[in-house]
């Protein structure tokens, strides 16, 4: 059998509060992500959702446990080093893109994910015509502003960008924190349909958290619950084409 491209195994991670206070969030994760796995996360607030897609970039350590990417350790591997297979699409958009480069700018600075960063004008020229086939996927408009400052662009564009930026080379392991909450309702829906058309286009592993029963049962196929640092229900695809929204907010209940 094939290697999980991602193992989390009994994953503790606790945080530090302003006071000092040291909290645990994650209480024990075990998990088995397979390659192609695009998973829907939901939980209500302060569940740990974050806390684990921050534990899986490598933004926080944790305090116990292991994980493993297509088998190898990755435990204590710098999450500057784990942008070499991981991308991540943040739900501000003011985060992942540089605000004073142009959108050309960053998309050639993400080519270079986990490489040495310096941009050629000459190269930047080259990669015109391939970023535009690129930006026009988003169905926003973003590949008319390839020249534009990115502090220039809208919410929707900016989060189209950081979409883009985080799966221009092609990630094994895509994480996705509430990435379209911060658009308005039609954006929101866009970056979506096109998140879940690309990651089937190019067979993306992904997890994506979201407050919305609808997309949660709607994308993806397989759903984690997450309830007081645990994962209190782990749906297959079969169940969860099964179930109605109505089902889920009965695993929010205790
Ligand atoms: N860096 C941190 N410092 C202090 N507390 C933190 C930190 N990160 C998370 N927490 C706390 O840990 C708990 C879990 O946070 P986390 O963001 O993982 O939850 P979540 O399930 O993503 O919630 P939400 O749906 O509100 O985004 C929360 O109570 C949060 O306040």
């Amino acid at each position: 059998m094939t290697k999980p491209i991602l193992e989390l195994k009994d994953v503790k991670t606790t945080v530090k509060t302003a006071d000092g206070e040291i909290v645990p969030i994650l209480k024990g994760i075990d998990l088995k992500i397979k390659a192609g796995d695009f998973i829907t996360i939901i939980g209500t607030n302060g569940a740990g959702k974050s806390t684990l897609l921050n534990t899986i970039a490598g933004s926080l350590r944790p305090d116990s446990g292991f994980l493993l990417h297509n088998g190898h350790d990755i435990t204590k591997m710098s999450e500057e080093k784990r942008t070499q297979f991981i991308g991540r699409v943040f739900q501000d958009p003011k985060m992942g893109t540089a605000p004073r480069m142009t959108v050309a700018e960053n998309l050639l600075l993400a080519t270079k994910r986990g490489k040495r960063r310096f941009l050629k004008i000459r190269k930047l020229k080259q990669n015109l015509p391939r970023f535009k086939k690129l930006a026009a996927v988003m169905n926003n408009g973003l590949e008319n502003r390839l020249n534009t400052f990115v502090e220039g662009l809208s919410g929707g564009q900016r989060q189209a960008l950081s979409f883009l930026m985080a799966t221009i080379e092609r990630p094994d392991i895509l994480l996705l924190d509430e990435h379209t909450a911060a658009l308005d309702p039609h954006t929101s829906e866009n970056l979506l349909a096109v998140t879940d058309q690309q990651i089937k286009e190019n067979k993306l592993t992904a997890l994506m958290i979201t407050h919305h029963m609808e997309d949660a049962l709607k994308y993806g196929n397989r759903l984690l619950v997450l309830k007081d640092g645990k994962v209190k229900a782990d749906i297959n695809e079969q169940e969860k084409q099964n179930l109605k929204v109505s089902d889920l907010y009965k695993y929010f209940e205790d």
